[in-house]
């Protein structure tokens, strides 16, 4: 199959098949497709929109004036509705799931960023699907992301996927909206996002989904950007996410610019400047620059600076040498408690831990590759 992560991400308008109800013969089917692929060994995330849509259905249908507290009540009570929805639909497949409601906010605080990283990838290692959406009850319109498909694009980001899954109501990008042009071609295949493709992709009309192809357009940059490949389809194609996921030509293919590792060590090269240095004795400097492993404490001998859990740092080696740059896990106060003492120590020290790693092999860059 080839794909490792996977971000499955469903509008409104495939949620409710274009009516006004959430459309749950169809969301056991797309569920179905999911726990499909979680036992082919592929792990998904699904963003899910349709909170609201479920919290107009939940309150029959109430005349309400069209403010953001009233649009927040809706989330509020369709959120759990949606929730429950899903949870029962995945259990049909013997899958638990857990809810991730996230803003802006939470992306771009950089130890918020580095928590809903650590669930995520806590939730997969023990193979359960993330159901991530936004956190509309709670969210202004500055921490807002505003719209699911910009949300997916970055919460695959988050997690390091490898796809992002687009579905909607239509089978893919077109040359313009087939909703007002019956001639409309699809556009099977996008190297390149450039002013004159997002001339093409319009907003959403349907009244039900949020910022239409323009923002699927944006949220395909960001993702391809970062490495990861992206597919908008229908929600409604047969079989839609086994094929994508088996990579069959369906909808269309934004290709990948780098691969996701790759731009990831571009940010951290290029990314904030260091703000502080972890000293290594000689055989964690052997381990990180020559067997490529991650930076365990017990290899540790001093910490110098004072930076947040989430920073760049360098790690260097007792007569300085600086040998690698990578992002910090712990904090420089939880750093000074475990230097030089084993892994499995960290919790006792600390009263939490956030895994074995000080610097996770991904989340670091080798700089040079041999210690003298
Ligand atoms: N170039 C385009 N190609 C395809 N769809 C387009 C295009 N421009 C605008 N659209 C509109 O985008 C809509 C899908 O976005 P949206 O309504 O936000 O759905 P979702 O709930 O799936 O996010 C389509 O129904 C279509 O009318
Ligand atoms: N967070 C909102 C959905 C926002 C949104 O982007 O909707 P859509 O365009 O249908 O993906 C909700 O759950 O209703």
């Amino acid at each position: 199959m080839g794909y490792r992560r996977v971000v499955v991400k469903l509008g409104t308008s495939v949620l409710t098949s274009g009516s006004k109800k959430l459309d749950k013969a169809h969301m056991v089917e797309l569920a179905r497709q999911m726990a499909s692929l979680m036992k082919a060994g592929v792990e998904v995330v699904l963003c899910t929109s349709g909170a609201i849509a479920a919290g107009r259905e939940h309150l029959n249908y109430p005349i309400l004036p069209d403010t953001m507290a009233n649009k927040q009540l809706l989330a509020a009570v369709g959120q759990s509705q949606l929730i429950l929805a899903w949870s029962q639909l995945f259990g049909l497949y013997g899958l638990h799931v857990g809810q991730l409601l996230l803003t802006r906010a939470d992306l771009q605080d950089r130890e918020r960023y580095l928590n809903a990283r650590d669930s995520l990838n806590a939730l997969l290692a023990n193979n359960i699907i993330p159901i991530i959406n936004e956190n509309d009850a709670v969210a202004t319109n500055e921490i807002k992301v505003g719209d699911n498909d910009n949300l997916s694009a970055r919460a695959a980001l988050l997690c390091d996927a490898d796809l992002l899954i687009l579905l909607t109501d239509q089978t893919g990008l077109f040359d313009a909206d087939p909703r007002t042009n019956p001639n409309a071609q699809l556009i099977k295949q996008v190297s390149n996002i450039d002013d004159s493709l997002r001339l093409l992709a319009g907003g959403s009309v349907s009244g039900l989904g949020t910022g239409g192809m323009a923002t699927k357009l944006e949220a395909a940059d960001i993702a391809r950007r970062a490495g990861v490949e992206v597919v908008i389809a229908s929600g409604h194609h047969p079989d839609v996410i086994d094929k994508i996921a088996n990579r069959e030509a369906v909808g269309t293919l934004f290709s990948a610019i780098d691969s996701p590792l790759e731009s990831r060590k571009q940010w951290i090269l290029a990314g904030p400047a260091s703000q502080g240095k972890l000293q290594v004795d000689s055989g964690a400097a052997k381990a990180v620059i020559e067997n490529g492993r991650s930076l365990l404490s017990k290899g540790m001998v001093n910490i110098e600076g004072d930076f947040e859990r989430g920073t760049t740092v360098l790690i260097v080696n007792q007569p300085g040498k600086v040998l690698a740059k990578g992002i910090t896990r712990y904090c420089a106060a939880d750093l000074r408690k475990i230097v030089g003492m084993h892994s499995d120590q960290i919790e006792h020290i600390l009263g939490y831990d956030y895994g074995d790693a000080v610097i996770h092999r991904n989340d670091m860059v080798v700089l040079e590759n041999k210690e003298n």
